[in-house]
Parts: C-alpha cells; structure tokens; sequence
C-alpha cells in the first residue's frame, strides 16, 4: 500500500459502468499497488467502482489507457472505460472530436458524436467462437470470442430471476479459461434489440453495463439469429449500441462524469 497520499481523481460513469479515472500524464501513480486501487474501488471503504482507469501520455497517439478491474488486476482492454477515457480526453485540453489512443491490448480509434454519445472501433476480435461453452449454462444458444477480452455469451428466453452470481461465477471460473472470462446473458427483445446482463470478471458481480460483453453478444446474435448491422442493447445502466459498418465493428453509448474528488490513503 502507497504510504499516505491524496489521490484526485473523476468519478465518470459509462452507461453505468462506473470508473475511477486519473490523471496520470506524469506517471505518478503505481499502478501495479493492487491494494491501493482494490481500495479505492471499494464500495464501502473507498470510492467505489467498477474499475480504475489511467490517462498516460503517449509519444505517438493521443493517449495510453492502462486498465484495472476492481480487484486491482490490470486486464487488456475495458470498451466503455475506453469510452470513458474518450469524453475525459476531449476535456482535458483536446479541441478534438477523434482520437487514437494505444491499450494493453492494442491501438483502439474513437469519437465524440453530435449527439454528445461516445463511438469506439472495437478493433481487436478475436478466438470466434473457438471454445465450446455450451455445457456450462443451460441456454438456448451459446458462444464464446474475445473482444480484447474473453466473453461467454448465453441466449436465454428470459434474464429475469436467473441466478446472475450463481451461473456468472461458474463461467467466470471454469478451468478451461486460464485466466477467467467474463459471462453474458442475452434475451432477444425483437429482431436488432437485445437486452444483456453481464458478470464481469475482476469484478466478481452484474456492472450495469460492459461494452466489451455488449459487443461479442451483438456479434453472437448476427452469427447465431440474424445479419442486423446496427443492434440496440438494453442494458440495466441504459442503453448500448453496436454498429457493423464496411467491415468495422463500433460500440457507442452515454458518458457522464458525475464528481471530481480527492481520495485520502
Ligand atoms: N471485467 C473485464 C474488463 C472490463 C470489461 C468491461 N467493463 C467493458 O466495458 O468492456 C475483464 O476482466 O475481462
């Protein structure tokens, strides 16, 4: 744990997905203190989020995102903290609407819209459907991809009173996931609209929303149900859109920064 230190930080929200963010172009912060980020994550001692995201300078994109679940593990990629790091980005000192930006897992684009939603090219898919997922949950339809992380996704005829925990804690661990997944369930609402529930690894719990999650389920519905290029996805934080454009898949939604705070350790 980092000896005593005040921490500011903004507290911003992607469709409910909640972050811790920092302001780290001066490389301050350690971000392998995994007990100090646990912390601040918690939702009694400590701020509370879903996940914490690093602003680091980059020599030649407009910005490096570093990741943290709320477990205090660094993962290769978060779509709506990406999102998050997008609008925070715009804020600070860029009079721009486009950004490239470099993550653990790769060079991702995004865009502030007209509309004020935030778009992100979800450019690193990959391990389609390479992994049978089927014999964990009892479900109409499964499949698995990483979509710069590993999702399960399950169709099911209904997402109300599922044993979110229960079945999201037996994906999320099974063996066969070296380092874990996260689990999705999905009820198709009608043809393009979706409604999604996520457990999220690191997390080790439902987040109001996972864009990540959204985005490998909107992929498994076009593979599984039908070709739809533009899918709505209710989401219990609101609403989630993916987009499959000339070959390139976006996710978009809302970002809202809800307070800036100082966080004492
Ligand atoms: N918990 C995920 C990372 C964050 C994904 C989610 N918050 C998103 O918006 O993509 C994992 O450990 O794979």
């Amino acid at each position: 744990m980092t000896m005593s230190a005040k921490i500011s930080f903004d507290k911003y929200c992607g469709t409910g997905n909640d972050f811790i963010v920092l302001d780290n172009r001066t490389g301050s912060f350690d971000q392998q203190d995994q007990a100090l980020w646990q912390r601040i994550c918690d939702r009694r001692f400590g701020v509370g989020a879903d996940g914490v995201l690093f602003f680091n300078n980059s020599d030649e994109y407009d910005f490096e995102m570093a990741y943290l679940n709320a477990d205090g593990g660094e993962v290769g990629m978060c779509g709506n903290g990406a999102r998050v790091l997008t609008s925070f980005a715009k804020k600070i000192q860029f009079d721009k609407t486009d950004f490239k930006f470099k993550t653990r897992d790769g060079v991702y684009s995004s865009s502030v819209l007209k509309s004020g939603l935030i778009k992100l090219e979800m450019t690193q898919l990959s391990e389609i459907n390479t992994i049978d997922v089927s014999d964990l949950i009892t479900s109409k339809d499964s499949f698995f991809m990483d979509t710069g992380v590993p999702h399960c996704v399950y169709f099911l005829d209904s997402l109300d009173n599922i044993p979110l925990m229960e079945w999201g804690a037996k994906v999320r661990y099974d063996k066969r996931f070296s380092e874990g997944a996260n689990a999705n369930f999905v009820e198709i609402i009608d043809e393009g609209h979706l409604k999604v529930r996520t457990y999220e690894r690191g997390v080790e719990g439902e987040t109001l929303a996972c864009g990540t999650g959204a985005t490998a389920c909107a992929w498994a519905y076009r593979e599984l149900y039908k070709q739809i290029d533009h899918i709505k996805i209710d989401v219990p934080g609101g609403e989630l859109e993916v987009l499959f454009e000339d070959g390139k898949v976006y996710l978009s939604g809302k970002v809202e920064k809800i307070f800036s705070g100082v966080f004492e350790v």
